[in-house]
């Protein structure tokens, strides 16, 4: 039987009706909660990127400002308007879209963003609260994959997590969050040694390196969850994750499709974020009030 999908746009809109309902409870307080998106340059993909985030703004009542800077723009501009929306009461989420023109530190940019408006979850606190387990904001991708494991009631204590690939925004994070679930995590990168070793004992199967089709069934054990975060442009145009879906769909127990996958929740927990932002400054407000 082939797998169960674990449908990302479906789960997207049931949260997102959620979202709906937390953001009319703030605006009963007076609050609209509010992002902005800076991007830098016009990488095509990036414009795409930005545009989905803010139509799904729009589209659940959150208040968006699109910050489009040149890509010649300065380190020294584009830190002064993250310090404007530092200290702008309309915007309780900031997000700084990635990757940045190469002239421009990106690691100093992003802790130039007021921890308390992370909502990608990328700065030092950020981090830092999530590995000592509180976390302020979790990072979107990491925290949407938790959400479709939590959907379909995937058990994690005690299960074998292996995440493919260590970056900073997806890999290590989402090691984290399955760890303080209570899986076993082992995390490969690209120098692990017989990677299909490892992937084949997993129950709970993360891939997220950015080469099309690389998990293949070979290195899947028959019914593992299998989550796919790859988002890879074929030259034909065609959009493909890192996991060979049509030959995995045979061997794994649930899988996530791309498109359609977890690419929907990461903008589902962006918004998440946003709204958790906004009732955070809600109620420090109220609470200065009493
Ligand atoms: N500061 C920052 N935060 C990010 O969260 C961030 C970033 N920079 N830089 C780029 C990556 C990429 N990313 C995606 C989000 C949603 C889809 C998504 O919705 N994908 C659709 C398909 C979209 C399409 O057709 O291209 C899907 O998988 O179904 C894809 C990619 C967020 N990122």
């Amino acid at each position: 039987m082939p797998a169960t999908l674990i449908d990302g746009k479906l789960l997207s809109s049931v949260l997102r009706d959620e979202l709906r309902e937390r953001i009319e409870r703030v605006a009963d307080h007076g609050y609209k909660p509010g992002l902005v998106v800076i991007l830098v340059g016009a990488d095509p993909a990036s414009s795409v990127y930005v545009k989905n985030k803010i139509k799904a703004c729009e589209d659940v009542g959150i208040y968006s400002v699109f910050e489009h800077l040149p890509a010649t723009a300065s380190e020294e501009e584009l830190l002064d308007v993250i310090q404007a929306y530092n200290d702008d009461d309309s915007i309780q989420g900031i997000l700084v879209q990635l990757p940045l023109p190469a002239h421009l530190d990106a690691h100093k940019v992003i802790e130039a963003i007021a921890a308390e408006k992370d909502v990608d979850g990328f700065h030092l606190s950020s981090v830092g609260a999530l590995v000592t387990g509180k976390p302020l904001f979790r990072p979107c991708t990491p925290y949407g994959v938790m959400k479709m494991l939590e959907a379909h009631e995937i058990p994690l204590r005690g299960a074998h997590a292996v995440v493919v690939g260590a970056s900073n925004i997806v890999g290590k994070p989402m090691a984290m969050l399955l760890l303080q679930a209570g899986a076993t995590v082992t995390i490969c990168n690209s120098k692990t040694k017989d990677l299909a070793h490892h992937t084949k004992q997993a129950d709970i199967l993360i891939a997220a390196v950015g080469k099309p089709n690389m998990i293949t069934s070979s290195m899947v054990k028959p019914g593992a969850v299998v989550i796919d975060v790859g988002i890879n442009r074929l030259p034909d145009g065609k959009l493909v994750g890192d996991v060979d879906f049509n030959s995995v769909k045979y061997v794994a127990g649930y899988l996530t499709p791309v498109p359609g996958g977890v690419g929907p929740m990461t903008i589902t927990m962006l918004l998440t974020n946003t709204v958790e932002a906004a009732e955070r400054a809600c109620a420090t407000q109220l609470a200065s009030l009493n």
